[in-house]
């Protein structure tokens, strides 16, 4: 193994799974960095949990090399395996146990777990240590589920649509939980279709389309790569709407400016959004 490969946390080469006539992974290449956070976005059915759980050894594979922390996940032992956390897309915990003895019961599993009553406090489930789990809301539900992802101490988090069903503020919440996970050290392999948490979370990201990655990089330069022009919108005297995609908006601006009497009715200038750039970029995809 080369010195550069020994520093990828992640790493896939051509990853392929069928299921049956289904094409869920369709040659996946991925590199993450030790330390990175790095989002796996795309439409529910791209083949997001499927490369998650051939990450994490639950699933086998068709084709093409994985190394999970330097191991492939194939071969894994259970030292490695406590090494690698998850979260599920559906809850893990026994309902009728309380917080605190579940967080206790899975630290035995683990060779080096953290101290039970930290990992508590870093979800914020301190006050609900000694509730039942099924008494908990969804939200705190989900925050032990990370909890029980993180108490064997990893290096390396999978992260499966961490938010989805949350409201606004628990999600905020969750995603403040993740940055200190990953300000801790940890790798984090986080998937998700909302673009706002992409944005907001990964260090680094791609966009899959149908089990195969249609797009790389820093959230912001795939933005200003593949979605530079404005839409700049105003309303003509007349009442009609009208809209003028540019790469010069203040130009337009300017001379609409010079058409119109004073105000312009209706302005509104927007830069296309990472959805936009995923819409685009999906779009071609289907288009081949
Ligand atoms: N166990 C399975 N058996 C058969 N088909 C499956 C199975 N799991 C997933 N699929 C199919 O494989 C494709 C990829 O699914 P996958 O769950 O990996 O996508 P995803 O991006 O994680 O979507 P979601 O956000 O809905 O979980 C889909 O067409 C799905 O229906």
């Amino acid at each position: 193994m080369t010195a550069h490969a020994n520093e990828l946390a992640v790493d896939v080469r051509g990853l392929r799974k069928r299921y049956g006539d289904v094409t869920a992974v369709d040659g996946i290449d991925l590199g993450i960095g030790r330390g990175e956070v790095f989002g796996l976005l795309g439409p529910n059915g791209a083949g997001k949990s499927t490369t998650v759980e051939i990450l994490q050894g639950h699933r086998g594979r068709d084709a093409g090399e994985v190394s999970v922390l330097g191991t492939d996940p194939a071969n894994g032992t259970r030292a490695w395996r406590s090494r690698v956390g998850i979260v599920w897309q559906e809850e893990s915990a026994p309902a009728e146990l309380t917080v605190r003895e579940t967080v206790r019961h899975f630290a035995r599993y683990s060779p080096r777990p953290r101290d039970p009553e930290e990992v508590i406090g870093l979800v914020g489930l301190e006050a609900k240590a000694g509730s039942r789990i099924k008494a908990l809301p969804g939200g705190q539900r989900r925050r032990l589920d990370v909890a029980l992802g993180v108490i064997g101490g990893p290096e390396l988090l999978l992260l499966d649509e961490p938010t989805t069903g949350f409201d606004p503020a628990a999600r905020r919440q969750c995603w403040d939980l993740i940055r200190a996970l990953a300000e801790e050290g940890t790798t984090i392999l986080l998937t998700t279709h909302c673009l706002e948490e992409a944005e907001a979370l990964a260090d680094r990201l791609a966009v899959v389309s149908a089990g195969r990655i249609v797009a790389e990089g820093l959230p912001a330069a795939l933005r200003e790569r593949y979605g530079t022009e404005a839409a700049v919108e105003w309303t003509e005297p007349d009442g009609t709407p009208r809209t003028e995609r540019t790469d010069t908006p203040t130009r337009t601006v300017a001379a609409l400016m010079d058409r119109f009497d004073g105000e312009l009715p209706g302005l509104r200038v927007s830069r296309p959004t990472l959805e936009d750039v995923c819409l685009r970029l999906t779009g071609q995809e289907d288009a081949r």
